[in-house]
């Protein structure tokens, strides 16, 4: 009887096989899983004398593993009969055994704990709606690094972190925990130090965590230590994969694909380790370095496809350039609104000019620019343009990638800063943006300061008062409507300052120009007692008889 039992278990090395990695990439994989319990099979007290063997088999697909065989796991007695042999839901790996048996320590991963119901619930829960696709919430853990010295960092290890938990929140992850550490300057190899390593290892087993992410972008070396200290089975990925990856999910138009498609590329690039050495596996390492050729291989793919990519964003470029010279023949001041992401530019937008750009409370709502009229009370016009939102530490090839979209703000008369005052970080944010604005040579166009969200304020008085004292700076609730007249009115005034002052004759029969120019820029009629005007204009205007009637301050754009 004991040799029959044994005819169906198969050796260990079958898990071995088994590629792992590109289930545990399946988010579907844990809660699709049936477990085969043969003890069923075998009388009870076989059962008790002998290790069952279970079989891993996809639901409703057969079998997962490489063989319709069952491989050997050890379970725990709390293994509950079922009727057909077939056990739904996960099972326990007794965990003595997986020194001994590496089938067990590989199967740990997808076969778990026999879950109550209320945990299976709990599991089918984990799947969300995210930017309209579902997606399993996988359970993830993030690690920072405090730098000893800290002045030069704009947010502390905690704010960035809790930063970073919005982005995995963002991008559809369940956050479990996080550490960080103090280190002067991150480990060129594992990005923290081996004791913190170990600590890591530690809270996945223990909290079943799927993927780690640093808060920091990770060295191609130091992705690769770290995936091989915590095992194949974790998924590790940094700050600018995360935001690569929320990024990617929000791409809605063809620009804003194309563009990420190609921040993505430039990321993997010098990454591109691991995909194929399942080869030299598979053929028992006789084959080595064949993986190798296959990174070169790919490598030379992935060049090329970046190459077409660049090629498709040119034509992007080109074309968002023929639209912008179009807009500039008629001329009327572009205002850009920038500002820290979810800080309420889309809302400004929409409240403004009865857009309708998507607005949450989720990070990186919008990535493609929208250009919307304003019109003023007085009937004065601008174009308004709300476009992506910054972010500390925001990916460099992100920026580079987005340099089409982002050139709009490069080119506005006048920028908006659009600031969530209410927010704790509000200062830290505004630095993170100017600091942005600056990297794209944006720091000289005029600004106007907009402290936002001041109905969720804690003192929305105070920072009315303190506002008033500051110089370019007003205080508006874009969710409410409030304070819109005055942004209106402090926008008008702001443009002044890239307006190019024209002396101009306007004959009598081209009266009808004097309307655009309304529109457009401001138009003083001519007064002599006016002490402002400068000496120069008095002299072109009194050398002029007849034909003059009108001195024209006109908008000419940027
Ligand atoms: N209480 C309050 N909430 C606001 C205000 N303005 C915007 N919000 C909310 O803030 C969240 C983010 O607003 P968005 O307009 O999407 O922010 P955004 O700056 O466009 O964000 P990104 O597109 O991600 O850069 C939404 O939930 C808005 O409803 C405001 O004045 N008061
Ligand atoms: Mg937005």
């Amino acid at each position: 009887m004991t040799l029959c039992f044994h005819s169906v278990v198969k050796p260990y090395t079958l898990f071995s096989q088994f590629d792992f990695n590109r289930y545990t990439r399946n988010p579907n994989f844990t809660t699709r899983f049936l477990i085969q319990d043969y003890s069923n099979n075998l009388s009870r007290n076989r059962h008790r004398r002998f290790k069952p063997s279970i079989r891993v088999v996809e639901h409703g697909t057969g079998v997962l593993s490489p063989t319709d065989d069952g491989t050997e796991v050890s379970i725990g007695s709390q293994v509950p009969d079922s009727d057909d042999g077939v056990l739904q839901g996960l099972v326990d790996v007794v965990e003595e055994d997986a020194g001994s048996a590496p089938a067990s320590v590989l199967a740990e991963k997808f076969v778990k704990k026999k879950a109550s119901p209320s945990e299976e619930d709990g599991d089918d829960s984990r799947f969300k709606l995210r930017n309209g696709r579902e997606v399993f919430e996988e359970k993830a853990y993030l690690v920072g690094v405090a730098r000893k010295d800290e002045s030069e960092e704009l947010f502390s290890i905690e704010e960035s972190l809790k930063e970073l938990a919005q982005l995995a929140d963002t991008a559809g992850l369940m956050v479990v925990d996080s550490t960080y550490q103090k280190l002067s300057t991150p480990n060129p190899k594992t990005y923290i130090g081996s004791g913190k390593v170990a600590e890591i290892k530690t809270a996945i087993n223990a909290y079943g965590v799927e993927t780690v992410i640093f808060d920091d972008e990770l060295s191609p070396g130091q992705l690769r230590n770290l995936e091989k200290a915590f095992g194949g089975n974790v998924r590790v990925c940094d700050r600018t994969a995360l935001i690569l990856d929320i990024f990617d999910q929000r791409a809605a138009t063809r620009e804003a694909s194309l563009q990420v498609a190609l921040a993505q590329m430039e990321y993997q690039l010098p990454r591109l380790t691991k995909m194929w050495t399942h080869l030299e596996r598979q053929s028992g390492g006789k084959v080595k370095g064949m993986g190798e050729k296959q990174i070169e291989v790919d490598k030379r793919i992935l060049r090329t496809q970046i190459g077409i990519l660049r090629k498709d964003l040119e034509s992007v470029r080109k074309h968002r350039k023929q639209y912008r010279t179009r807009r500039l023949s008629v001329p009327m001041p572009v205002v850009s609104l920038v500002g820290y992401t979810n800080a309420g530019k889309s809302t400004l937008l929409n409240q403004l000019t009865g857009a309708d750009v998507l607005a949450e409370d989720r990070l990186f709502a919008t990535l493609d620019p929208t250009t919307r009229r304003v019109q003023m009370k007085n009937g004065k016009e601008f174009l308004l343009t709300d476009t992506v939102g910054f972010i500390q530490k925001l990916p460099t090839t992100l920026v580079a990638a987005f340099r089409a979209t982002l050139e709009e703000i490069s080119e506005s008369s006048l920028l908006v800063h659009v600031i969530d005052i209410s927010h704790p970080l509000a200062e830290q944010q505004i630095d993170a943006v100017e600091k942005v604005l600056s990297e794209l040579d944006a720091s000289s166009i005029p600004k106007l300061m907009v402290w936002n969200k001041i109905d969720k304020a804690n003192n929305p008085e105070e920072l009315k008062l303190k506002a008033k004292d500051l110089e370019d700076t007003i205080c508006i609730s874009a969710l409410e409507g409030s304070g819109l007249d005055e942004f209106c009115n402090a926008v008008q005034e702001k443009l002044k300052d890239s307006m190019v002052w024209v002396e101009a004759l306007v004959p009598f029969d081209k009266g009808e120009l004097l309307s655009t120019i309304h529109q457009v820029g401001i138009h003083r009629k001519w007064d002599t007692g006016e002490r402002t005007r400068s000496s120069s204009f008095r002299k072109a205007f009194d050398t002029d008889e007849t034909n003059m009637r009108n001195t024209i301050s006109y908008f000419f754009g940027r």
